[in-house]
């Protein structure tokens, strides 16, 4: 499956921070992989004109489930879509902590995306507490069977699993860890959508460098990676990417 590797750069980003996404054109002309930049929604629009006739596209880092109306200060996939995002990061555990996100909130604004043409990727993820008490693969099944809208396809959804305590930290599962946790998605993806549950592109997230990019990219249903801190610089995101073969 071809990989996906996705920038997420969170609360980052001043206008200036253009010339990160011109130098990344510049370093990625001939990667084989899929590539996703999400800034915030401030830069989107710039973003987007940055990036025609390149192989990156833009995204975004949450929508509103509804479409318009008295929501003040969100954003619909509508208007994502009309200024030219692709995808949409939905379910962050940024979000689901300090904004009290739920699966049902989360599976809303999957159908949101959906209904906007945007391809919705869906971050599932236990909290250390959760692993250490042997519930890493329950909660992320739990998060995956609640967050997941129906009319979910290959085609408009990416799973990330993203270990909560991996994020920022430094820290990162095991082989074996993202392998197990990876593995089951895969299954409930099956079970879920059938054969085509094997096409939908699972990313690990949590402290991907360009120093362990490939080792992580070579294990078994990992379909890439969705980067927070290491998608800011140019050249640290191009070297995560050219891993992504
Ligand atoms: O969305 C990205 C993740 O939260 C990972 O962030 P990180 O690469 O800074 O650990």
């Amino acid at each position: 499956m071809r990989k996906l590797v996705a920038g997420n750069w969170k609360m980052n980003g001043l206008v200036s921070s253009q010339a990160e996404i011109e130098a990344l054109k510049g370093l990625t002309g001939s990667a084989t992989c899929d590539i996703v930049v999400c800034p915030p929604f401030t830069l989107i629009d710039r973003a987007v004109e940055r990036v025609k006739d390149s192989n990156l596209v833009i995204g975004a880092q949450d929508c509103h489930a509804q479409q318009s109306g008295a929501h003040t200060g969100d954003v619909s996939a509508e208007m994502l879509a009309d200024i030219g995002a692709r995808y949409v990061i939905l379910g962050h555990s940024e979000r689901r902590v300090s904004h009290g996100e739920d699966d049902e909130i989360v599976r809303a604004k999957a159908v949101a995306a959906h209904r906007g043409g945007l391809i919705a990727i869906v971050c599932v993820g236990e909290t250390r507490h959760e692993r250490d008490e042997g519930r890493a693969i329950e909660v992320v099944g739990e998060q995956l069977r609640e967050s997941v809208p129906e009319g979910a396809t290959s085609a408009n959804l990416v799973i990330a699993y993203e270990p909560v305590w991996a994020i920022g930290t430094g820290l990162v599962p095991t082989n074996e860890q993202i392998e197990e946790v990876h593995a089951a998605i895969r299954q409930m993806l099956e079970e879920r959508l059938g054969s085509d549950g094997n096409s939908v592109r699972i990313l690990y997230g949590g402290s991907v460098k360009s120093s362990n990019a490939e080792a992580i990219f070579g294990l078994r249903n990992v379909d890439g990676a969705l980067v927070g801190g290491a998608s800011l610089k140019a050249s640290e995101f191009a070297g995560i990417i050219s891993a992504a073969v």
